[in-house]
């Protein structure tokens, strides 16, 4: 078919929102099919200088478009005057966020499961050399069939080719942008959900500005932690107080907290990417981390086929 504009769809409901964007629901008029449309103001992009960060997006979405499980897909691009749109999947079941504080926590049953696509889906991430750097409940949707969908590429880093799991590159940027975005926090509403970042940022993001995909485990570490107790590991007033606990790996188990849960938690939760389960694997799973006793009982293989447990 023709390329498309925005005529072809009818927008719906506002279902996300970004620093530099907007997501709503909206139907092709031709194939009657929903989509999530991601709208980003081109003023906004070029003032702020995230025309790098569209680029990304838009590669890592392309290179992922292949594989089957999760991950939203990208299946358009189109652009006005003003906007830049992105026709990516509509996750029908909304934000896994949204899900643990409707029930409070998750059983455990739950928690294995998701953590389960979440490595999985890691595993695709990192083995196209993607980092994604901004995992969180937020951007970690669930489809019409209750499966795992990781969006919200805009913060990414795609690794030069020649990187090795286990290894790292040097990178100034996202702490710029975390600083950028605490500057403009200051100075405008609190819209967008910038705290909700910092209690997922991994040190060596913070601290020693390495790119390494060893960040996205310190979030699946703070997501299983979440997803079991309800909140995350690092929670302050304020970003920066957030920061200073993440530093000082000041956390705690709630009573109660599965052994074997903490045991791994406690594994991904380390200040030293390189010492974290998994960073040093070889190949393209996470060999250490799908062999931990928390994953006992998961059809790697099957996983992706299977009626996810209610949650309840
Ligand atoms: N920053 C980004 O790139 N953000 C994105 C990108 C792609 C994308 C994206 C965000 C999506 C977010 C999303 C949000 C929602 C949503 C938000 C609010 C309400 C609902 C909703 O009522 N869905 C109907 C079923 N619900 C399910 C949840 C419990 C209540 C009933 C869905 C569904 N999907 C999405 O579906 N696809």
């Amino acid at each position: 078919h023709t390329k498309r504009t925005a005529k072809d769809y009818i927008f719906g409901k506002l279902i996300g929102e970004g620093c530099y964007s907007t997501v709503f629901l909206a139907k092709d008029i031709h194939t009657g099919k929903e989509y999530a449309i991601k709208v980003c103001e081109k003023s906004y992009i070029v003032r702020h200088q995230k025309v790098q960060y569209i680029k990304r997006e838009k590669d890592a979405l392309n290179k992922l478009f292949n594989v089957p499980h999760g991950f939203v897909k990208l299946y358009c691009t189109f652009q006005d005057d003003e906007r830049l749109y992105f026709v990516l999947s509509y996750a029908k079941n909304g934000e896994l966020l949204h899900h643990i504080n409707k029930v409070g926590s998750f059983q455990l049953n739950v928690a294995k499961f998701y953590a389960a696509e979440l490595l999985l889906a890691l595993e695709k991430m990192h083995a196209n050399k993607i980092i994604h750097r901004d995992l969180k409940p937020e951007n970690i949707l669930l489809d019409e069939n209750m499966h795992l969908q990781i969006a919200d590429f805009g913060t990414v880093k795609i690794l030069e080719s020649d990187f090795k799991r286990g290894s790292s590159q040097n990178t100034t940027d996202k702490v710029e942008e975390l600083k950028e975005k605490s500057d403009e926090t200051n100075d405008r509403s609190r819209k967008n959900s910038f705290v909700g970042t910092a209690q997922y940022v991994s040190p060596d993001i913070l601290q020693t500005r390495i790119d390494t995909p060893a960040s996205d485990l310190w979030a699946l570490g703070c997501i299983i932690y979440q997803m079991i107790s309800g909140l995350p590991p690092f929670r302050a007033s304020t970003e920066f107080l957030t920061f200073q606990k993440i530093m000082k790996m000041e956390y705690e188990f709630p009573e109660g907290f599965p052994s074997d849960a903490k045991d791994l938690v406690e594994k991904l939760l380390l200040l030293d990417h390189t010492k974290r389960l998994g960073a040093n694997d070889i190949g393209d799973t996470y060999e250490s981390i799908r062999k931990h006793p928390f994953f006992d009982g998961i059809d790697w293989d099957d996983i992706w086929n299977q009626t996810p447990p209610t949650i309840c």
